[in-house]
């Protein structure tokens, strides 16, 4: 692809992801698969694009010395020079005098000549001129907001919750790259003979600790691996594994699934329950139910029913049914996960965060009751808000007296994890810098005896 239209198709990609609120990995992903892209041209997109929106607050700081912020500008002209300016300042591949040539001749598809001249102008400026220092801001809240390209709220909302430190270590943490894990599916393949083919293959890859059946890869393309083609592995963030783990499922158990689409902890707890027993999975989403189907069909398993439902009217359809094992993995504001997924941190807003506790209570209260009296339920999400998680809990054991943290979880889990993680008396927070995995949280709960 010609170096001016792989330009366009990345600004019409950030445009797409700024008006349609799609989700930036999904969209790469596809586009991707749709534009025959070299490795070399499907590397600079997916880094121009994830670090555009990654720094877009930074970027139109640095922006600010030389647009008139109240000039009202299209979208486009507004992407484009964010786009150039992270090139310019980030990237070392390509010449300011390209990267501003490059601008200028999709200004001239796109604009008519005046804005050709401000785009030129504006980065001309920001060639000769330098940026903004941010170290001028005296601030060092809103430093740290500018700095790591996090909306000033949410920062001052973790500075609440954590203090203003570890704070700056989740914003610095979500800049950074997160090695992929896969997770081995075990009735097909045993996690020593995977690293080995993963390493004569080209992989650089090393166990996780989080999980026997997790590998990290550290260098290579899993997408194209013929395991994963074959199913005899899947993508898994490490901290989703611990989820299965500490669930603690086994053969011939009966597990419902409150959250599941689109079945990555579904299937890994069927993988635990040796694909004997049965697994009911619900997600409201329809559509989203053929995921968990397809991962099932693709991982070669066959104990999961899946279903839409929603799971807060669970106690209707399981009249006279309860379970060993229940699993809300329930839907979150994605808080954790803004290193995979950046514009989640401009979307949110703290409105959405309690909207999203009271489904979650909602889900939560109701599924428990389906829980046997001997039996493990974990509620997880991939949140670090206090909000979502710890109060969530907090409020369920308040209203169901009957229910107590099951805390001897944390001392089954691996003991590196156990020593740079806390538990408190609500459950484990993981956080992004800890050891490079989403940021999550769960929680183990069991019945009082
Ligand atoms: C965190 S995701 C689940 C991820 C899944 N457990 C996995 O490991 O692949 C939360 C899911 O909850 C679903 N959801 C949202 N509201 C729901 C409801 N009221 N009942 C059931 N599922 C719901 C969403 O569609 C979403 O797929």
């Amino acid at each position: 692809m010609k170096t001016a239209q792989l330009r366009m198709l990345i600004l019409e990609l950030l445009l797409r992801i700024e008006k349609d609120r799609s989700f930036s990995h999904l969209l790469i992903n596809r586009e991707i698969q749709k534009s025959n892209l070299t490795t070399k041209d499907e590397a600079l997109l997916t880094q121009i694009v994830y670090g555009t929106l990654e720094r877009k607050l930074t970027l139109d700081y640095y922006l600010s010395s030389y647009v008139d912020p109240t000039k009202k500008l299209d979208l486009w002209v507004k992407v484009l020079l964010r786009m150039s300016v992270y090139q310019m300042i980030f990237l070392d591949k390509i010449p300011d005098h390209a990267i501003i040539h490059e601008a200028v001749e999709i200004a001239k598809q796109k604009g008519h000549r005046g804005t050709q001249g401000f785009i030129n102008g504006v980065l001309r400026n920001v060639q000769r001129k330098g940026v903004r220092d941010i170290s001028e801001i005296s601030d060092p809240v809103e430093r740290l907001s500018i700095e790591t390209s996090h909306p000033l709220w949410l920062v001052k909302r973790w500075i609440e919750q954590y203090g203003f430190q570890t704070t700056q270590e989740i914003c610095l943490a979500n800049l950074e790259e997160k090695p992929i894990s896969v997770r081995i599916q075990p009735l097909r393949i045993a996690r020593g003979e995977a690293i080995q083919y993963l390493e004569n293959e080209g992989f650089q890859v090393k166990p996780s600790i989080f999980s026997e059946q997790g590998i990290i890869i550290e260098k290579g393309n899993i997408l194209t691996n013929n395991l994963f083609k074959q199913g005899m592995l899947t993508i898994q963030d490490q901290s989703s594994m611990l989820v299965a783990e500490v669930l603690k499922p086994e053969p011939g158990m009966t597990v419902l699934d409150a959250c599941s689409a689109p079945g990555g902890k579904a299937t890994h707890i069927a993988e635990k329950m040796k694909n004997d027993g049965i697994v009911y999975a619900h997600d409201l989403h329809k559509k989203k139910v053929n995921l968990i189907e397809e991962k099932q069909r693709n991982l070669q398993l066959s104990i999961i029913e899946a279903t839409a439902y929603d799971a807060r009217k669970l106690q209707d359809k399981y009249k006279n049914t309860s379970f060993d094992r229940i699993l809300v993995d329930a839907p979150c504001s994605g808080l954790g996960v803004i290193t995979s997924k950046p514009e989640i941190k401009y979307e949110k807003t703290a409105e959405d965060i309690e909207r999203l506790q009271s489904v979650q209570s909602d889900i939560l209260n109701h599924a428990a009751q389906l829980l046997k009296d001997d039996g493990l339920l974990v509620y997880s999400t991939c949140t670090i808000e206090k909000t979502e998680n710890e109060e969530v809990i907090h409020q369920f054991l308040e209203k169901n007296p009957e229910f107590i943290v099951d805390t001897s979880f944390f001392n089954e889990l691996p003991e590196v994890l156990q020593s740079s993680i806390g538990i408190t008396e609500f459950g484990v927070q993981l956080f992004p810098q800890s050891f490079k995995t989403d940021g999550f949280f769960l929680t183990r709960l069991k019945k009082v005896k």
